[in-house]
């Protein structure tokens, strides 16, 4: 070899590694978006089992959509996946776990986007501008960052025609104006289908069968016809469960007794002191739970959990 091939090579290699390190660097100091990051699936799955209470579909379908997505290399359309439960029954809680086991700042990460239908398309007579926005800021995010995610809270008290502004990013298209939405993420969070995941619930104690017995396609087809005929979804008429576009409807079941207190203990132990099984029983009972006769279902699930624990 001639000196001069050697230096440029060892010029090139070492400037090669001094960009890399840099970006190491600089990754451990201003957040970088890492879209091919592969996802740590146990990690996930540990977190999914720990902290989520009762919850044995959403886990087992979460868990598969998410490792399915991301060991795709080459995914024909966005993931989008679509919750459905009761109040307090945990929807934002799983959309901050996978926030977090996907861009590791969670909710506070300049990749992950929240909105929230009453805060940010309150007005009926904004459609137009609302949908203007949302597309706009869709693709800016995910030109800067193609793994971006976007969790919208409230689905079911959303204008109709708000979400339609969007349809064309959840769509097959390789490219929309030279970008690809194709390895984003969107989560709708929706009471909507709720009433109905409940009877299924209440059928399955009913007939004293284990709420573990009940599976996805017990719900998944009454959800999926349920949220699309209710005028209140979000999703009603939007053309994206007609076109299929939705790749997961996720039930949550309603929470029991068992479950809340599992929720109190969960929240003294976050807030470091010990497990005093006399306060977590009286923070459960002071719940009030449902049907009329049976009270099995906590009618906030584990939402006021955290303010009825500030008494003691
Ligand atoms: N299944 C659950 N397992 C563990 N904790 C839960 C569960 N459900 C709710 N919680 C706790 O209760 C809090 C409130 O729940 P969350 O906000 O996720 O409810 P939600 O289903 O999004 O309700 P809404 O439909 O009213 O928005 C959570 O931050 C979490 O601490």
């Amino acid at each position: 070899f001639e000196p001069i091939t050697v230096g440029i090579a060892i010029g090139a290699a070492s400037a090669l590694t001094g960009y890399l390190s840099y970006k190491d660097l600089y990754c451990r100091f201003a957040e970088c978006c890492r879209s091919e990051r592969p996802l740590n699936a146990s990690a996930l799955k540990q977190d999914l089992e720990e902290k989520l209470f009762g919850q044995h579909l959403a886990t087992e379908v979460i868990l598969k959509a998410l490792t399915g997505f991301k060991n795709n290399k080459n995914p024909k359309k966005p993931l989008t996946l679509s919750l459905h439960g009761w109040a307090g029954t945990g929807k934002n809680f799983v959309s901050q776990i996978v926030a977090e086991n996907l861009h590791p700042k969670g909710l506070k990460s300049n990749f992950v986007h929240l909105f929230v239908s009453t805060l940010h398309f309150p007005h009926e007579q904004h459609i137009k501008l609302y949908q203007d926005q949302l597309q706009r800021w869709i693709r800016g995010n995910v030109s800067a960052c193609a793994g971006s995610v976007f969790i919208f809270d409230e689905m079911d008290k959303l204008h109709p025609g708000v979400i339609d502004a969007i349809k064309p990013f959840l769509d097959y298209y390789e490219q929309i104006d030279g970008v690809s939405y194709r390895k984003a993420i969107f989560i709708f969070l929706s009471n909507a289908g709720g009433d109905l995941i409940t009877k299924t619930a209440l059928d399955f104690w009913r007939a004293g069968r284990k709420r573990e017995d009940i599976q996805l396609k017990d719900l998944e087809a009454v959800l999926s016809v349920g949220v699309f005929n209710n005028k209140h979804s979000g999703l009603w008429h939007s053309g994206l469960i007609d076109r299929n576009l939705i790749d997961y409807f996720i039930p949550f079941l309603p929470l029991e007794y068992r479950h809340v207190k599992m929720c109190v203990q969960a929240e003294m132990k976050a807030r470091g002191s010990a497990v005093d099984e006399d306060v977590v029983t009286r923070v459960a009972e002071e719940m009030t739970f449902f049907p009329k006769d049976e009270k099995i279902y906590s009618d906030k699930g584990c939402k006021t959990v955290q303010s009825r624990l500030d008494f003691y």
